[in-house]
């Protein structure tokens, strides 16, 4: 069964629009969310959670409609969205207080666990944290109520290499029984390629793609070929290219690959698959 599903989310913003965004997501699985900055990444999980108000749409959670259970189903899911920075003055351990109260499931020993798996000291202030350590305590706090759904934004920005390792097997960890999911934004690749097992992509407000991350990855192709290689019909089937003085390289679907060419043609990664969907129009 799905743990989240968002059908023809919508959101109008003056310059913005975020347009019939639909995908879900299964008990047990991480799904990481694209998309460059602007993309609509936020404003798509925070309409999820009516932290802002959709304009359309559906989103259901552990099987039942958001909208008209949204106290209940809130108990279940931890989310972070932008840090813990709106309480600066206050000790880490007055934030939890103040958070506990919300939820009927809250642990204080796996919370006091967390701040000890994470170096935090509960008798500081959020002010006197790093962001790397804001971080942490925000997910501390996320993590510490039995949730069944986590739905983060950018998690792992701020965080040091080794502390980002630690937190994507933390996610790892926590989807090992089957019994939850992570949905988080990011704009590090590598988290992805590390630890998620299904990728959604937004662009410009427009989902691009949401599949398991193989087969996201087997859908599409790198090519290379010299100067002479870059015809006009080549050039109307990539989704993005680059040219240099020795040729071009650029993004192509699988299914699109011309046979019998003389191209170099290699695995897509995400990142080159971002950048090259993100130089669609300019051509
Ligand atoms: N309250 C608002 N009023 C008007 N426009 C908004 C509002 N919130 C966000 N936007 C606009 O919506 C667009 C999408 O923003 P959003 O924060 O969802 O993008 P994002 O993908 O999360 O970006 P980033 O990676 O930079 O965090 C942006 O153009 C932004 O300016």
């Amino acid at each position: 069964m799905d743990i989240l599903s968002v059908h023809n989310l919508s959101k109008k913003y003056e310059r913005f629009e975020l347009k019939n965004v639909s995908f879900s997501l299964e008990h047990g699985y991480i799904m990481g969310f694209i998309g460059r900055n602007g993309a609509g990444k936020t404003t798509t999980l925070k309409s999820i959670l009516n932290l802002v108000h959709a304009d359309g749409g559906q989103v259901t959670i552990l099987g039942q409609d958001f909208s008209r259970n949204e106290l209940e189903l809130k108990q279940k899911i931890g989310f972070m969205l932008g840090g813990t920075t709106f309480y600066p003055k206050k000790k880490l351990k007055t934030v939890a207080d103040a958070v506990r109260r919300f939820y009927d499931e809250w642990d204080d020993a796996l919370f006091s666990d967390y701040l000890t798996k994470f170096a935090l000291d509960p008798d500081k202030k959020v002010e006197e944290l790093s962001t790397g350590m804001q971080v942490k305590f925000a997910l501390a706090l996320a993590l510490s109520h039995n949730a069944k759904l986590l739905i983060l934004d950018e998690p792992t920005s701020g965080l040091d290499p080794v502390s980002r390792d630690e937190i994507l097997e933390l996610f790892q960890e926590l989807i090992e029984d089957g019994k939850r999911s992570i949905l988080f934004s990011t704009h590090i690749t590598s988290d992805l390629e590390k630890c998620a097992d299904y990728i959604t992509y937004i662009k410009n407000g427009e989902i691009v793609a949401s599949a398991e991350k193989d087969e996201f990855l087997e859908r599409y192709k790198l090519v290379r070929g010299g100067t002479g290689a870059l015809s006009g019909e080549l050039r109307k089937k990539l989704i993005g290219y680059k040219e240099n003085s020795f040729g071009f390289t650029g993004l192509i679907r699988a299914a699109e690959l011309p046979q019998g060419q003389n191209l170099e043609v290699s695995p897509a990664d995400i990142e080159s698959v971002m950048i090259y969907f993100e130089k669609e129009q300019k051509q």
